[in-house]
């Protein structure tokens, strides 16, 4: 795989290069390039934006210069992400189909964003994708695009130490709409409090059970709207009073 992003930041896009995104890099599991978008402004300000149509306030990205970034960058091949809240929203399903393409080139709008055409125009001759990574307001594009490369790069092959993190983690494959258990590790007494007995049983299908459980009851807590999409048979496997 791929990764080219074009932004006004390049250096908000360092982190990247660290822990397992930046092992993964080099371990050539896949490529990044970080693009400057200023560098395709052609006017002597490097201008890259312009008040929006239709008046507001804020500015709006210009077309041609984000059309002769991505002329550059994106080929028919590519999958065009851009980051906006009005876009899909971000999830565990999402990030695997990404996962899944040869090239994907994120485009990092900033001000009120990019103008409309850059989308559309780009819709003639590959997939695009309009993705939010949550109903909140950030300053640009940036650190959502942050997010959707950490997500997307740990489910490619090699990348995590162990592939299973992938299936058992919240969200993950093999427990989809459930929220993780909690996690316990040494010492056995914390600051007076003891760890969940069962889990020292060595009852492995007590410890199993008592995970999903806690797994449905945090889940039932936290995210009833996650229940709302399990079927009956998950929830009847559950004795757990929530
Ligand atoms: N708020 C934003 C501003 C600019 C580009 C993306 C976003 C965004 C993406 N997901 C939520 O917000």
């Amino acid at each position: 795989m791929r990764i080219d992003v074009i932004t006004l930041f390049p250096e908000y896009l360092d982190p990247l290069r660290a822990s397992l995104v930046g092992r993964a890099q080099q371990d050539g599991r896949f490529a990044l390039a970080v693009h400057d978008l200023r560098q395709f402004a052609t006017d002597r300000h490097r201008t890259v934006d312009d008040s929006p149509y239709g008046g507001g306030a804020g500015m709006v990205m210009r077309a041609d210069v984000w059309g002769r970034a991505l002329d550059a960058v994106a080929g028919p091949d590519t999958v065009l992400v851009v980051p906006t809240p009005a876009g899909e929203r971000l999830d565990q399903t999402l990030a695997a189909e990404l996962a899944g393409a040869q090239h994907l080139v994120f485009a990092c709008g900033r001000y009120e964003g990019i103008d409309q055409r850059v989308a559309d125009v780009a819709a003639e001759t590959m997939a695009v994708r309009e993705i939010s990574i949550g109903d909140y307001v950030l300053a640009g594009g940036e650190v959502a695009v942050l997010v959707m490369v950490e997500a997307v790069a740990r489910l490619l092959p090699g990348v995590l130490g162990n592939p299973e993190s992938a299936v058992t983690d919240s969200f993950g494959a093999g427990s989809p709409g459930l929220l993780e258990h909690p996690q316990y590790t040494r010492p056995p007494v914390y600051r007076g409090r003891p760890i969940p007995a069962v889990l020292t049983s060595g009852d492995h299908a007590a410890v199993a059970r008592w995970q999903r459980d806690e797994s449905l009851r945090r889940t039932a807590r936290r995210r009833p709207d996650l229940l709302a999409v399990l079927d009956a048979d998950t929830l009847d496997e559950a004795d757990v009073a929530v």
